[in-house]
């Protein structure tokens, strides 16, 4: 079994949670309400600060240049298209600064700790295990609901397109070929740690779900 495998495995249900969880459903089908979607665009934007840092230090920590390129790639689409979509978002959606001032909840906090600690932790595999599950579980949502439907509000229908297609599909693969090849380096201690660290950023995917669509 690839260690990627045994890794989402150990998850257990909360993987199937994060996945497909009734916050996407409603997302995909236009019928979330718009107060759950602004909640979660102003917290995923303070999500986005500590992940691009974590990706940009795991770049740094690629064994080779061509190891590197797929990350540097990706990073281009965050701070790139992913970054207009949510300020076009805000725009549309009539979300002003001050309501984007608004302080990180506790799930957004939780996920903010864990990139940090990764980044500043020197191990790749770490830093690949948060990585790997924001992307994967986010690619394993987003493919259930593409092509989105024709007729969806763009702060919708993008949210689907970012998350899902070929393009995306490839930086998991990359992730994926990245942390289950770091993986063979590792003790057994260093594993567990990962084993920890690719659990507890499910659960905190989860929470961050549940908690948007509860707001
Ligand atoms: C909380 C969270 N997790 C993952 C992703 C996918 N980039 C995201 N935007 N937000």
């Amino acid at each position: 079994m690839r260690p990627t495998d045994h890794l989402r495995a150990l998850s257990g249900p909360d993987w199937q949670h994060a996945t497909d969880h009734p916050f996407c459903r409603e997302l995909a089908a236009g019928t979330l309400p718009l107060e759950k979607m602004r909640w979660y665009l102003v917290q995923d934007y303070k999500f986005i600060d500590a992940f691009t840092r974590l990706l940009a230090t795991a770049l740094a920590h690629a064994p080779t240049l061509a190891d590197a390129v797929p990350a540097a790639q990706f990073l281009a689409v965050i701070t790139g298209p992913e970054n207009t979509y949510f300020l076009r978002a805000f725009e549309a959606l009539e979300i002003s600064e001050d309501a984007r001032d608004t302080p990180a909840a506790a799930p957004t906090r939780a996920f903010q700790e864990l990139m940090i600690a990764a980044r500043h932790s020197g191990s790749y595999a770490e830093m690949l295990a948060v990585l790997t599950v924001a992307e994967w579980s986010y690619l394993t949502w987003g493919e259930r609901h593409a092509p989105p439907a024709p007729d969806l509000p763009f702060w919708f229908a993008e949210w689907i397109t970012l998350h899902s297609g070929e393009g995306f599909a490839s930086v998991i693969a990359y992730l994926r070929e990245q942390l289950d090849r770091a993986w063979e380096d590792l003790d057994e201690s260093q594993r567990a740690r990962v084993e920890q660290i690719f659990k507890q950023a499910v659960a905190i995917e989860c929470a961050f779900f549940d908690a948007a669509y509860a707001a």
